[in-house]
């Protein structure tokens, strides 16, 4: 039989392409764009029956260039970048890897609320420019110890965060659109939740709903000096009111890991902006999380050739 091919629609360097035929053992035929163009990804799809996203969205046109779609993968979670109804309309099917990268994400997410409150990355800059010790540096920085975290969204990540925040004495708050969870106390409305946290991290969907969700008025509601984490997606913040609030010190940093859009330009001023932490989409980038999350999408691929059902909690119908 012949290999599944599957295209990879985001242009991975050499080093990730070996490394993603390492954990799949050689049984995908696995094509790579040459960039991320919207061209050079139509090239490689003519003749595959599969398509993997990770953060580089599929625009719907894309599926145009693809008449041999069967199943269409998100790498991870989130399912804002896939052209969801249309694919559904084509009687592709889509699929995601609901939690593979939670723990990862949860990681990076204390990283960024550690290296945010104790103003890491400043006294980084200021030894680095041949400085010392911050003028107002205790005053300014901040423990994660004790602090009050408000978690937005409750699902596979924010679990993880929630766990790791119980070893730091943290006072955990979350909200979600479902309603409380049995069992889990410290639920809130957004608006309580926000104005009550020294933390506000994002662990939930973009959707139209969702979308600019921390904007002027939520920046405003913040308590003076608290942060923003964003490991979600950059379209839940309106960046032009964060940059105000934080140029402005009505918030005390922020730890980004991304923007709207990706990459963010080179100019942008967020990347000048005082006490704030930026990765490149980088939340599941590790060697761990990438034998998780390729195995899962690959054994997908590979059941799907094989013409087994998939599992319905990795199916998005809508
Ligand atoms: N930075 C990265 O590399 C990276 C990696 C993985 C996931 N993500 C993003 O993180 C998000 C969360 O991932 P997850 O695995 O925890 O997803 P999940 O599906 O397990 O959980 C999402 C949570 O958001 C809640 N929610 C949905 N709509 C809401 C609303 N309007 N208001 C409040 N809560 C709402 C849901 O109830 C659920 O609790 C993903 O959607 C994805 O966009 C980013
Ligand atoms: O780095 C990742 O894993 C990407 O964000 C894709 O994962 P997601 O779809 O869960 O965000």
């Amino acid at each position: 039989m012949s290999r599944p091919r599957v295209a990879l629609l985001e242009a991975f360097g050499p080093e990730m392409q070996q490394t993603v035929e390492r954990l799949t053992g050689g049984v995908l035929d696995i094509r790579y764009p040459a960039s991320n163009d919207e061209a050079d990804r139509a090239a490689i799809l003519h003749d595959v029956d599969y398509a993997v996203v990770r953060a580089v969205k599929m625009p719907p046109v894309l599926l145009d260039a693809a008449p041999n779609l069967k199943l269409l993968h998100q790498w991870g979670t989130g399912t804002d970048g896939l052209p969801v109804a249309e694919a559904l309309a084509r009687g592709i099917t889509v699929a995601r890897s609901p939690g593979r990268n939670a723990p990862s994400l949860a990681d990076h997410t204390l990283g960024l609320m550690i290296a945010v409150l104790k103003r890491l990355c400043v006294g980084d800059a200021r030894v680095r420019a041949g400085e010392w010790l911050e003028p107002g540096i205790y005053d300014k920085g901040r423990d994660l110890t004790g602090a009050r975290v408000g978690l937005v969204g409750y699902g596979a990540i924010a679990k993880e965060v929630a766990k790791r925040l119980a070893g730091f004495s943290c006072e955990v708050t979350y909200t979600r659109a479902s309603g409380p969870i049995e069992g889990v106390p410290g639920f809130l409305s957004l608006d309580d939740l926000i104005s009550g946290a020294d933390v506000v991290s994002l662990h939930l969907p973009l959707t139209p709903e969702t979308r600019h969700l921390m904007n002027a008025q939520t920046f405003a509601r913040m308590r003076p000096g608290a942060v923003l984490i964003n490991t979600a997606r950059g379209g839940l913040v309106d960046q032009e009111a964060l940059l105000a609030a934080l140029e402005s010190g009505q918030i005390g940093g922020a730890g980004l890991d991304v923007f709207d859009p990706e990459p963010l330009p080179a100019e942008h001023p967020l990347r000048r902006a005082p006490n704030t932490v930026l990765t490149p989409h980088m939340g599941g980038g590790t060697r761990d999380n990438l034998a998780r999350i390729v195995g899962h999408w690959s054994g997908n691929v590979t059941a799907h050739a094989a013409g087994r059902e998939l599992d319905p909690r990795d199916l998005v119908t809508g």
